[in-house]
């Protein structure tokens, strides 16, 4: 049957080329179109009894149903997408239609000016988006047009890598050549990277956000990429902060993120998206270095930049941060030089633990936590991570019944059984404690 296939291809002058991990197998070069066969087990397991109603369904209409964008680009990497886009030629008015008249029920009408229909099937959601053409963008916002063109409404798409359909019964069609980028770890606009970036300002910082998904080195980019950025970095200005801080937070745990941010520095991108005028692209430096491989948040990474806290409030500002993470970021500002390992101690941990206890609040084993990645404390962290906070084990009712009534007494007792307590190691249990208190 193979063999039979492949022959078939080469007397229709077609090319071939070998199976690849992510199931690949047959390619077929047409005009623009590049259609293959995907066979992943990744691919399979999206069949779900939800997903085979739905393609019944539109089997059964005659509307045709592809999978679209992101989740085609993460198939063909090998990985099971984290939510699926579908497409079809369906307008939103027959998508209507068929699922009423089936019982399926729709959620969500919201999406439906733009052409998105959300089933609900086996307690699944899904996404399906009529062909589309934006008419007129401004930037933020489109004005679409529905079509059956698929070439046309992969053009609408930002890079060629997001551009690719994946037809349920695994064909891919790329009309950008956004397969062979993929392979080739290159990150690409559809077409002009300035109209692309003039449709959707945030565009720009999707671009840095594959480019660290994706690309091999840092550097790697198309100049006119690099131009087009610059000449429409001041676009972002009118993007809202919520949709800047999603994408910038990504890019923040990506790959090359050192380069990325020296790169919104020289494009002029940082100024509008709340980074400080003169980021401190030096500790940015040794700090995304520090964080390698131990997953900080993205705030912990972010705050390198930052020279005052003065930073962090313009940046708050801007992006509309959430209160942990400004919490986060004022933290580490305030103790990353002060807040150091014991150096030539046998418990190098001690400062981190004893600040813990002294602290009392709640959340401050996870802020020492990312402190500890700041600095590059890769043992210690592991070390604070199995570390669990130990309990001072004695309370003022605890005093009470050893006679001491002033509660002036009471505290000042207390507080010296804590200063034991810390000097133990957090070792002592009550009943030492308690007989210290005879002493005291
Ligand atoms: N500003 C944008 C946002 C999205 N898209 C298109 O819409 C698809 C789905 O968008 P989204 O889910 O936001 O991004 P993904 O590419 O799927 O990335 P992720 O894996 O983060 O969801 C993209 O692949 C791309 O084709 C676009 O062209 N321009
Ligand atoms: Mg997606």
């Amino acid at each position: 049957m193979w063999c039979q296939l492949f022959l078939q291809r080469c007397r229709a002058g077609l090319h071939l080329f070998p199976l690849t991990q992510s199931g690949v197998r047959v390619r077929i070069q047409g005009r623009h179109l590049v259609t293959m066969k995907l066979e992943s087990p990744e691919f399979q397991s999206l069949f779900t009894p939800g997903l085979k109603s739905i393609a019944e369904l539109f089997e059964k209409e005659k509307y045709e149903l592809r999978i679209a964008g992101g989740a085609v680009r993460d198939l063909l990497n090998g990985m099971k997408p984290q939510d699926v886009d579908f497409a079809t030629v369906a307008t939103p008015t027959q998508m209507k239609e068929m699922f009423q008249s089936a019982g399926v029920r729709m959620i969500n009408n919201k999406g439906e000016k733009h052409g998105t229909i959300t089933a609900r099937l086996h307690e699944q959601n899904f996404e399906i988006t009529t062909l589309r053409i934006d008419v007129v963008t401004d930037g933020r916002h489109a004005e679409v047009e529905f079509t059956t063109d698929w070439e046309k409404d992969a053009e609408r798409r930002d890079l060629t890598i997001n551009s690719m359909f994946l037809g349920l019964d695994g064909t891919l069609f790329d009309y950008f050549r956004g397969y062979e980028d993929l392979k080739n770890k290159r990150v690409r606009f559809v077409g002009h990277a300035t109209q692309r970036i003039q449709e959707d300002y945030l565009r720009i910082l999707r671009y840095f956000r594959f480019y660290g998904r994706v690309a091999e080195k840092p550097g790697d980019h198309e100049p006119n990429t690099l131009e087009a950025i610059k000449k429409n970095a001041n676009g972002l200005a009118g993007i809202s902060g919520e949709r800047i801080w999603v994408e910038l937070k990504k890019i923040l745990v990506g790959n090359h993120v050192n380069h990325l941010v020296r790169l919104m520095y020289e494009l002029d991108v940082a100024h509008y998206i709340g980074l400080p005028v003169n980021g401190s692209l030096e500790e940015f430096d040794k700090v995304s270095k520090n964080v390698q491989n131990l997953f900080p948040k993205p705030m912990t990474v972010l705050t390198s930049l930052f020279k005052v806290q003065d930073d962090v409030i313009k940046l708050d500002l801007r992006l509309k941060i959430s209160k942990e993470e400004k919490n986060l970021g004022l933290f580490i500002m305030k103790h990353r030089r002060d807040l150091i390992k014991a150096i030539d101690s046998p418990e190098p941990l001690k400062p981190y633990q004893d600040f813990i206890i002294d602290s009392r609040e709640p959340d401050m084993n996870s802020r020492i936590c990312e402190l500890l990645k700041y600095q590059g404390e890769e043992h210690l962290l592991k070390e604070m991570q199995e570390w669990s906070v130990p309990s001072f084990p004695i309370s003022g009712h605890d005093l009470r019944k050893m006679g001491i009534s002033s509660g002036k007494e009471i505290g000042t007792v207390l507080q010296q059984l804590r200063d034991q307590w810390k000097k133990s190691g957090y070792q002592m249990d009550k009943e030492e404690l308690l007989t210290c208190v005879k002493k005291v």
